[in-house]
């Protein structure tokens, strides 16, 4: 069955919610200029509601000081989405003891040959390119042409995101073979606010038989 994350929820019901639904993952985001922005204090609270979910926070190109303020916080999942280097990935890797998962913007194969140097990534996030103008890296609700990974052989688990809904999940998985899927603003009605509705429709959709 694919397993699913649910990304940048910022408010207690819904992360219970979402848990008790079958997410797999919960994700906070602490990527400045985002409307799912989570402070460490809020996310301290947050995580007592995950349940069974493995939290995942997001960040941006973090430096050590901001990566050891989230690892403790308890997080066991990094997702690092900005410009970070595989050396980068392995310096955090080995500094924190967690798992650590590399988001890459993708649009060509050779962007997917670049997916491949993140070796010692736990897991692969393959996601869109933002738009140009973009002042985020991520969360722009953009698919990509998922047909550029026929054939792809992944150097590390991997998993799909960018502009996945309730609506396209399913086609998603069928086309590209996805273990798992990752979603921010395709749950959401207003920008930064997820709906309990779409999150139970998108939980159920990537995880019919
Ligand atoms: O969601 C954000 O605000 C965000 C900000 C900066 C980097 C990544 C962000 N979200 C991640 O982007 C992908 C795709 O999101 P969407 O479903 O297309 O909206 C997903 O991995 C989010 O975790």
């Amino acid at each position: 069955m694919t397993h699913v994350k649910i990304c940048g929820l910022i408010d207690p019901d819904l992360v219970r919610f979402a848990a008790r639904e079958g997410a797999d993952w919960i994700g906070f985001n602490f990527v400045p200029g985002s409307p799912r922005r989570v402070t460490p204090e809020a996310a301290a609270s947050l995580l007592l509601q995950v349940g069974k979910a493995r939290p995942v926070a997001l960040m941006v190109d973090p430096t050590d000081a901001e990566v050891d303020v989230i690892v403790a916080l308890g997080f066991p999942v990094l997702q690092l989405h900005g410009a970070e280097t595989p050396e980068r990935l392995a310096e955090i890797k080995a500094r924190t003891g967690r798992e650590v998962w590399k988001a890459l913007g993708v649009a060509t194969r050779a962007d997917l040959d670049t997916a491949n140097t993140f070796v010692s990534a736990d897991k692969l996030l393959i996601d869109a390119k933002p738009p140009k103008d973009a002042a985020y890296s991520g969360g722009h609700g953009q698919v990509f042409d998922w047909a550029i990974l026929d054939g792809w052989q992944p150097a590390a688990p991997w998993m799909l995101a960018g502009g996945l809904t309730p609506d396209n999940v399913a086609s998603a998985i069928a086309a590209t073979g996805a273990p798992a899927v990752d979603v921010s603003s395709g749950v959401e009605r207003v920008r930064g606010l997820k709906d309990r509705e779409l999150v139970r429709a998108f939980i159920r959709a990537a995880k019919q038989p």
